[in-house]
C-alpha cells in the first residue's frame, strides 16, 4: 500500500477493467468468476466497466453469453435472477483486437471514454495482461501509442506469471515495459500469494508469542515446503515442455512462500517495508557455486507411466505437446540454505511435482527436539513438534506437541492440535484472484512481487537451469502417482531427516483434536 493513502477496505474506487487474453483459460477460469464475486460482495458497485479484448470476433451478447457461462461453472456464486445478472452483465463489453494493430487501440480508447461516461468512471484504468508473455511489451507499447493511458486518473498494468524464461529476458521484459509503466504501476501477479493461508503466515508468525521467539535456527531443525499436484500437464504442454517445474512453480510460487516463512519482521505494515524484507531473503539465498553443489542439493525427475487409484496415468513423453524424448523436469525437491543470522545451518527443503499422489500445498516447520528423551526415568523416543501451514486445498494449521498417554504413568504420545479453516468457512473463502485484482484496483500492491524480487528468484534459479543444461544425465523418473523420485528422499536423510507426510496422511500414532 502506498504510505499516504488510506484503504477503503471494500470499495474498489471506480476504474475500467481491461481483460487482454479474454477469450482464453485464465479469464474463463479466474478472471470473469473473481469479477462477479467482487460485485456480489458489494465490493465492485455501480462505477465499474470490464472491456475483454482478444483477436478472434465476438458480437456483445456471445461475449456476455461466455462470461454467463465461466460464472456457471466456475463462480464460488451462482448468477442471480435475470434482473440481477443484467444489471451486472451490462457494465462487459467486448473489443476484438490483434495487440498489434494500434488503430484498434484508438477505437478501443473510444469505446472505453463512451463506458466512463455512461457508468461515470472517474478515468481510472487498470490493464490485466491475460497473455502469453512475449506480447507484454507490445501490449505496453500500444496502451501508449494508441492514447490509451488515462492523465485524470491512475494507470495500472497487472501482468501474469511467468515474467520471463531467465533473468536475460525478464530484465529485457521489464525495460519494455518500464518504458510505458512506472514500477508501482506494474503489479506482477503470483497467484500463491493472493491465498488465504499465505496471507495468514505473517499473523501466525508476528502475532503469536509462542512462535516468533522460537523461529530461527536455535529452535527450528528444518522447515519443509511441499507443493503438489496430482495433475500431469493438461493442456498446456507446449508451455510446459518449454518452462518445466522449476520455472513454473520453482521461481515464483515455491521461493515467494519461502520468502514469507523466512523474512524478518518489517519495520510497518506498508507493502514497501514487507518486500523490502522478502528481497532480503532473496538475496540471502545460498548460490550453487558449481554444477556440482546443484547435483548435491537439487533433484529433478519425471514422470513415468503409472497406476493411480485404479487409473493407468500416461508417462510425461506421451503426453499432448510434449516432446517425445523431452528432458523437461515435472518434479524438483531442493535442499537451500538462507545465509543470515537467523537462518544460518537450518536447511530449507522445497518439492513441487506433477502427477503426485496428493494436490496439496503446505509448509511444515519441524522443530529441534528436547535435550533429552529421558522423562519420568524412562526412555523416549520423543517425536520432534513439528508446526505445519496448510494452504491448500485445505486450508488450517497444525501443530503435533507430545503429551502423556492419558491413564498411563509415563507413557508418552504425540498429540494433533488441528485447526481446519476451511472446514470452518468451507468452500466460500475468496479465491486468490479475486482478492489480487480487489488489491490492484485499490493501489495494494503487498501481496505483488516487486522487480527485484523477480530478479533476484531468477538469479537463484538460472544457476541450476545452467547446471541441468551442462548436464543431461541426472534426470531422474518416478511413476505418475507416486511421490516423485527416490533420490528426493536422500536430500534429507543425509542430515537425518525426512519427508513429513502431507494433509495429516499417515499420523496413525497421532491423537487428533479437531477443531471442526
Ligand atoms: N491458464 C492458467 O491457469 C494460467 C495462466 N497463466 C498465464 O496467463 C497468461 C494467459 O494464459 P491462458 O489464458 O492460459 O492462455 P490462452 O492461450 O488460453 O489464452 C491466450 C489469450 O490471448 C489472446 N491472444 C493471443 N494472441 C493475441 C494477439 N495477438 N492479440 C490479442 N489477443 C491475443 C487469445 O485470444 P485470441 O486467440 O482470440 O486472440 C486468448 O484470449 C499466460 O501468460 C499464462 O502463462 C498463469 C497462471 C495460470
Ligand atoms: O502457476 C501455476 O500454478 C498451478 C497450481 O496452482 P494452484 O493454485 O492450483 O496450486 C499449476 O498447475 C500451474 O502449472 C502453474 O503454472
Amino acid at each position: 500500500m502506498a504510505e499516504n493513502q488510506t484503504l477503503d477496505a471494500l470499495h474498489t474506487p471506480g476504474a475500467v477493467f481491461f481483460i487482454f487474453g479474454a477469450t482464453g483459460d485464465l479469464a474463463r477460469r479466474k478472471l470473469f468468476p473473481a469479477i462477479y464475486s467482487l460485485y456480489r460482495e458489494g465490493k465492485l458497485t455501480h462505477d465499474f466497466a470490464v472491456i475483454g479484448v482478444a483477436r478472434r470476433p465476438r458480437t456483445q451478447d456471445e461475449f456476455r453469453e461466455d462470461v454467463k457461462e465461466s460464472i456457471r461453472e466456475f463462480c464460488r456464486y451462482q448468477a442471480g435472477d435475470a434482473a440481477e445478472w443484467n444489471e451486472f452483465v451490462q457494465h462487459f463489453e467486448y473489443k476484438s483486437l490483434d495487440i498489434n494493430n494500434i488503430d484498434g487501440f484508438r477505437e478501443l480508447n473510444a469505446q472505453t471514454e463512451a463506458l466512463e461516461e455512461k457508468f461515470h468512471i472517474p478515468g481510472n484504468r487498470l490493464f490485466y495482461l491475460a497473455l502469453a508473455p512475449e506480447l507484454f511489451g507490445s501490449v505496453s507499447f500500444n496502451l501508449k501509442a494508441g492514447g490509451m493511458l488515462q492523465t485524470r486518473g491512475w494507470n495500472r498494468l497487472v501482468i501474469e506469471k511467468p515474467f520471463g524464461y531467465n533473468l536475460e529476458s525478464a530484465e529485457q521484459l521489464n525495460e519494455q515495459i518500464r518504458q510505458v509503466f512506472k514500477e508501482e504501476e506494474i503489479y506482477r501477479i503470483d497467484h500463491y500469494l493472493g491465498k488465504e493461508m499465505v496471507q495468514n503466515i505473517e499473523v501466525i508468525r508476528f502475532a503469536n508469542a509462542f512462535f516468533e521467539p522460537l523461529w530461527n535456527n536455535k529452535h527450528i531443525a528444518n522447515i519443509q515446503i511441499t507443493l503438489g499436484e496430482t495433475v500431469g500437464v493438461e493442456e498446456r504442454g507446449g508451455y510446459y515442455d518449454h518452462a518445466g517445474a522449476l520455472r513454473d512453480m520453482g521461481q515464483n510460487h515455491i521461493l515467494q512462500l519461502l520468502t514469507m516463512i523466512a523474512m524478518e519482521p518489517p519495520s510497518r505494515l506498508l507493502a514497501e517495508d514487507i518486500r523490502d524484507e522478502k528481497v532480503k531473503v532473496l538475496r540471502s539465498l545460498r548460490p550453487y557455486a558449481t554444477a556440482e553443489e546443484v547435483r548435491e542439493n537439487v533433484v529433478r525427475g519425471q514422470y513415468t507411466q503409472g497406476l493411480y487409484k485404479g487409473k493407468t496415468l500416461p508417462a510425461y513423453r506421451q503426453e499432448d505437446k510434449v516432446d517425445p524424448e523431452s528432458n523437461t523436469e515435472t518434479y524438483f525437491a531442493a535442499r537451500v540454505f538462507v545465509d543470515n543470522f537467523r537462518w544460518a545451518g537450518v536447511p530449507f527443503y522445497i518439492r513441487t511435482g506433477k502427477r503426485l499422489p496428493v494436490k496439496t500445498t503446505e509448509v511444515v516447520v519441524e522443530f529441534k527436539g528436547m535435550p533429552t528423551n529421558v522423562y519420568l526415568g524412562q526412555k523416549h523416543n520423543l517425536e520432534p513438534n513439528l508446526l505445519v501451514i496448510r494452504v491448500n486445498p485445505m486450508e488450517g494449521i497444525y501443530v503435533k506437541i507430545n503429551a502423556k498417554k492419558p491413564g498411563s504413568e509415563s507413557e508418552i504420545q504425540p498429540l494433533a492440535m488441528d485447526f481446519c479453516q476451511s472446514c470452518m468457512i468451507g468452500i466460500n473463502s475468496p479465491e486468490a484472484y479475486e482478492r489480487l485484482l480487489h488489491d490492484a484496483a485499490r493501489g495494494d500492491s503487498t501481496y505483488f512481487t516487486r522487480w527485484d524480487e523477480v530478479s533476484s528468484a531468477w538469479s537463484f534459479v538460472d544457476r541450476i537451469a545452467k547446471a541441468w543444461k551442462e548436464e543431461s544425465n541426472d534426470l531422474a523418473s518416478y511413476p505418475a502417482g507416486s511421490w516423485g523420485p527416490v533420490e528426493a528422499d536422500q536430500l534429507l536423510a543425509g542430515e537425518g531427516f525426512h519427508w513429513w507426510p502431507v494433509n495429516g496422511q499417515d499420523e496413525d500414532n497421532v491423537v487428533w483434536q479437531v477443531n471442526r
